[in-house]
């Protein structure tokens, strides 16, 4: 659904360069839940940016859904960002227009891409768990229903990705927990493809992959893998993966070079091969 390869954004402000994404891969397959992760200002929102076709990348390849979005026009763009996208941000207002029922707000996207369906609104809104409130006005729902509002808001139109920012950053623990719900829900009832950027260490922890970003690139990825029958009482099972680019090129974490002695000035190691394990130790 996603290939990211080599994925380079640069923002330009007055006479600086900042370098958002260096070079950053990235591959995600139809129908996956997955969790992007990683500190503030490692590139979480600028790679969403690219993904929904709301600011385009410098360099590199990105393939969403087959469609190259470095060759698009500014009129596909367009129709990819109604047709192909759903976005989702933590501050909801952005997509809500507050004196408009919630099946209005549910319509609105229809209606701008030129094909009302109202039955399907419904559904959405009964998917969300919203059919009792259709009729409410957006300013008499909660923060977290106007939330799962914005979830169907994106949803209108059928997108096949669904993209969301902190989904659950300004809402309680027990909101969170709905909302998520809905999130795994949706991915199997329509096998939509969700990317969350979250801060959320509970919600990261139940999608089916996370990906952490480090200075614009992808560092390292957890796998959930379901315990097997008999191991069932571990729960699921958690693996932690580096990720190697093309050049063979990884990241490792400062406690792993700090844990065999390396200065902070230090910027060689030694590389062996040992017994088909490469291992890695401080120069001599
Ligand atoms: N429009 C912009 N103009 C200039 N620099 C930007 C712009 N958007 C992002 N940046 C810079 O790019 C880098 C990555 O920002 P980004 O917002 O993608 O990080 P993030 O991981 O989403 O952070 P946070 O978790 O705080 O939202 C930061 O150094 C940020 O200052």
């Amino acid at each position: 659904m996603i290939v990211c390869e080599n994925l380079v954004k640069i923002y330009k402000v007055a006479d600086l360069e900042v370098v958002a994404l260096q070079g950053l891969d990235m591959t995600v397959e139809a129908g996956e839940l997955m969790g992007i992760i990683g500190n503030s200002g490692s590139g979480k929102s600028t790679l969403l940016n690219m993904l929904g076709g709301l600011d385009r990348p410098s360099a590199g390849k990105l393939f969403v859904d087959g469609q190259d979005l470095f060759r698009m026009t500014n009129a596909q763009l367009v129709a990819y960002k109604l047709a192909t996208v759903g976005f989702v941000w933590q501050n909801n207002a952005r997509n809500l227009i507050p004196y408009l029922t919630a099946l209005q707000n549910v319509e609105m996207p229809m209606l701008l891409a030129g094909k009302r369906d109202r039955k399907w609104a419904l559904e959405l809104l009964d998917m969300v768990g919203l059919g009792h409130r259709k009729h409410n006005q957006l300013h008499q729902l909660s923060g977290g229903e106007q939330q799962r509002v914005a979830i169907a808001i994106a949803l209108a139109n059928r997108p096949k990705l669904l993209l969301a920012d902190e989904p659950t950053g300004s809402v309680d623990t027990r909101t969170a927990a709905i909302i998520l719900d809905i999130f795994q829900e949706l991915n199997r009832s329509l096998g939509l493809t969700v990317v969350i950027v979250t801060h959320d260490v509970q919600l990261a922890r139940q999608v089916d992959r996370v990906v952490s970003i480090r200075d614009g690139k992808t560092s390292s990825e957890i796998l959930r893998r379901e315990a097997a029958a008999e191991q069932s009482d571990e729960g699921d099972v958690h693996e932690e993966l580096a990720v190697l680019d093309r050049a063979g090129r990884m990241q490792i974490p400062r406690e792993y070079l700090q844990a065999i002695g390396l200065e902070e000035s230090d910027n060689k190691l030694r590389i062996e091969l040992e017994d088909g394990r490469i291992v890695l130790l401080p120069p001599r």
